[in-house]
Formats: C-alpha cells, sequence, structure tokens
C-alpha cells in the first residue's frame, strides 16, 4: 500500500485544503499527519509544543508519517516540518510527492487567518521568511513534482496538481 500523492510544503502553503480536494477529485480517503498526531497524543499540536516540546513532537512525527507512508493508499498530506526529519526524507523515496510551493506574502496572508501554528505563534511573518528559506531546497530535493500557489484558488490548484500527477 502506497499513497496516491503526497503533499509537502510550508505553513499556508495548502497542504490540508488542496488535499481534501484532491481527495474528492480522485474518489480516495485524504489523509493528514498532523491529524494523525493530534489523535495519537490526545492533544492539539499547539499543547504538544508547549508540554512536551518540539522534540518530542518531531519524533511523534517521524513515525506517524512512517505509518501514514506503510497504511495509506489515499492523499496523504505532511505537516510543514516533517521533511525536516533524514529518516522522513529517506522514506519518501519512490513516493509521488508533490511540493505546493508559495511565497512569503502569500504564505502570511494564509496563516494569519489560523492560530494554531506553535512555530508561527512569535512574529509570524519573519519567523516564516527564515523558514522558507531555509526549507525551499529540502523540499525540491524530496518533491517529485512542484506546483506554484501564489494568487491561486484551492480548486485551481488542485485541478494543476490532478493534471500534473495524470501526465
Ligand atoms: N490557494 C489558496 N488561496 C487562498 N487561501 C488559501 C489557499 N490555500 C489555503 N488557503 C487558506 O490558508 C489557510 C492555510 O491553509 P492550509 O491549512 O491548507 O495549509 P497547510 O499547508 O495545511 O498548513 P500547515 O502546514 O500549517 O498544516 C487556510 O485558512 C486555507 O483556507
Ligand atoms: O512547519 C512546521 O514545522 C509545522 C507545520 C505544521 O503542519 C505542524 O506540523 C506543526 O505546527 C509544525
Ligand atoms: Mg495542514
Amino acid at each position: 500500500m502506497s499513497p496516491t500523492v503526497v503533499l509537502v510544503g510550508p505553513p499556508g502553503a495548502g497542504k490540508t485544503t488542496i488535499g481534501g480536494l484532491l481527495a474528492a477529485e480522485l474518489g480516495v480517503e485524504f489523509r493528514d499527519v498532523d491529524h494523525d498526531i493530534e489523535a495519537t497524543a490526545g492533544k492539539p499540536i499547539s499543547e504538544i509544543f508547549v508540554d512536551d516540546g518540539e522534540p518530542a513532537f518531531r519524533a511523534l512525527e517521524v513515525d506517524a508519517v512512517a505509518a501514514a507512508l506503510e497504511s495509506h493508499d489515499g492523499v496523504l498530506a505532511l505537516g510543514g516540518g516533517a521533511v525536516l526529519a533524514d529518516a522522513t526524507r529517506a522514506a519518501l523515496r519512490g513516493h509521488r510527492v508533490v511540493h505546493l510551493n508559495v511565497g512569503l506574502s502569500d504564505a502570511a496572508e494564509r496563516v494569519g487567518l489560523n492560530t494554531a501554528r506553535p512555530l508561527l505563534s512569535l512574529n509570524p511573518r519573519a519567523t516564516l521568511r527564515t523558514l522558507l528559506a531555509e526549507r525551499a531546497p529540502i523540499y525540491a530535493e524530496v518533491a517529485t513534482i512542484t506546483v506554484d500557489t501564489d494568487g491561486r484558488t484551492p480548486e485551481d490548484i488542485a485541478a494543476d496538481v490532478l493534471k500534473q500527477v495524470n501526465a
């Protein structure tokens, strides 16, 4: 069993949003590793960061990604920082990995709509700028397909991903 598509990208790229649309179009299940981790821990990611710290969250994340890659055959969204782990980058090899690319301006606007991101709770725009710059080469390394999302509707992006997946 292997996911049809694995979505990666920074916070605000739209992994959860596009993942849901894509799964509906393909008629498959959508799974989001962030939700898996919250279900396992029994609390929101923001509370895992506060109670247990980021390293504990990252350890849960490596295990959750590995389990999902082995057991899910629909669309799978990873958390924004999942690709930072060597083990996760290795586990992604051989999968169809779509990088949802987003620039600072659109990402900042999108995450501004939501306060549940512990890494972005202080100075979100500056943090996001650093995070985008540091992670850009890592997303590019793991991706087999890259789709730009700036200034586009979720429906348009999902249609583009579908086209490239079927190409
Ligand atoms: N193309 C888009 N245009 C406008 N708004 C968008 C677009 N994609 C997503 N959004 C909105 O931006 C916010 C973030 O999207 P989403 O939660 O899907 O991102 P994510 O990549 O899953 O982020 P995270 O890594 O934090 O889980 C949501 O409020 C969503 O409705
Ligand atoms: O970019 C990140 O490091 C994160 C993104 C979210 O999806 C969550 O996995 C968590 O908030 C960390
Ligand atoms: Mg998400």
